[in-house]
């Protein structure tokens, strides 16, 4: 379970400070997928930055971080076990598909290596994606690249899930494929899951919209 209380987002310029946004209080619980909407430049990814564990020199942020009960705002980004899928990116370029997935499995692997390849071939192989074991991220097409950086960022066990505008770079046929696997993934891993967008399309679960600088409670349920 991931929460967040009292938070207070402002953007530092040149006379002081400019709030961007505030939170009372946001659970996302086991199995959930919370989705934060506001229009761009609102904060929305700064958010996420900020629960991920970035330092953000140019923000001056407040708030209470928690993940499982746990104080988790002092940990550095590796020990707060949490993985993100961004618009773009989340794959290492000079490492083919097979070296991304042994490295995602890393940092707490008990797992010998050949364990570690059994584990992300059944889930290359549930997507019919074995074929790009031994190829390069930019070689694969959008959607490709897309399901195999979550199968990445899952690989590494993280207790819960951001998301930040993850399906916006892939076209209109291929979008709701990838959203819909993408999310049956999560719920099926009981991932606690905060997405961002600004796009209701992308929405699932309990929705929360940034008006101006206040966050508004359950607008819907998708
Ligand atoms: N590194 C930075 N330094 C200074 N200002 C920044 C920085 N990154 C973002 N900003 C500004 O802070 C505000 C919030 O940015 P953020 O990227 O969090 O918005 P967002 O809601 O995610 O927008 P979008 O939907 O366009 O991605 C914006 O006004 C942006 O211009």
């Amino acid at each position: 379970m991931l929460n967040i209380r009292n938070l207070e987002i402002k953007r530092r310029t040149k006379n002081g400070t400019e709030p961007l946004f505030s939170l009372n209080e946001l659970t996302v619980e086991k199995g959930e997928i919370v989705t934060l909407m506001g229009s761009s430049g609102v904060g929305k990814s700064t958010l996420l930055r900020w629960v991920l564990g970035e330092p953000l020199p140019n923000f001056h942020i407040q708030g209470e971080l928690r993940l499982n009960g746990e104080d988790i705002g002092e940990h550095s980004i590796a020990a707060r076990q949490l993985g993100m899928m961004f618009q773009k990116g989340g794959l290492f370029p000079h490492l083919t598909v097979e070296e991304n997935c042994y490295f995602a499995q890393k940092p707490r692997s008990l797992l010998n290596r050949q364990q570690q390849k059994d584990k992300a071939l059944a889930m290359l192989n549930n997507l019919g994606l074995t074929d790009k074991w031994a190829v390069y991220p930019d070689s694969l097409s959008g959607g490709q690249y897309a399901r195999i950086a979550l199968i990445c960022s899952l690989l590494a066990e993280p207790q819960a899930m951001l998301l930040d505008e993850p399906f916006s770079s892939l076209d209109t046929s291929l979008r709701e494929e990838v959203r819909q696997w993408t999310f049956a993934q999560l719920k099926d891993k009981q991932m606690p899951t905060l997405l961002v967008t600004h796009d209701g399309a992308d929405a699932c679960g309990r929705v929360l919209e940034i008006h101006g600088t206040e966050v508004k409670g359950d607008v819907a349920n998708v």
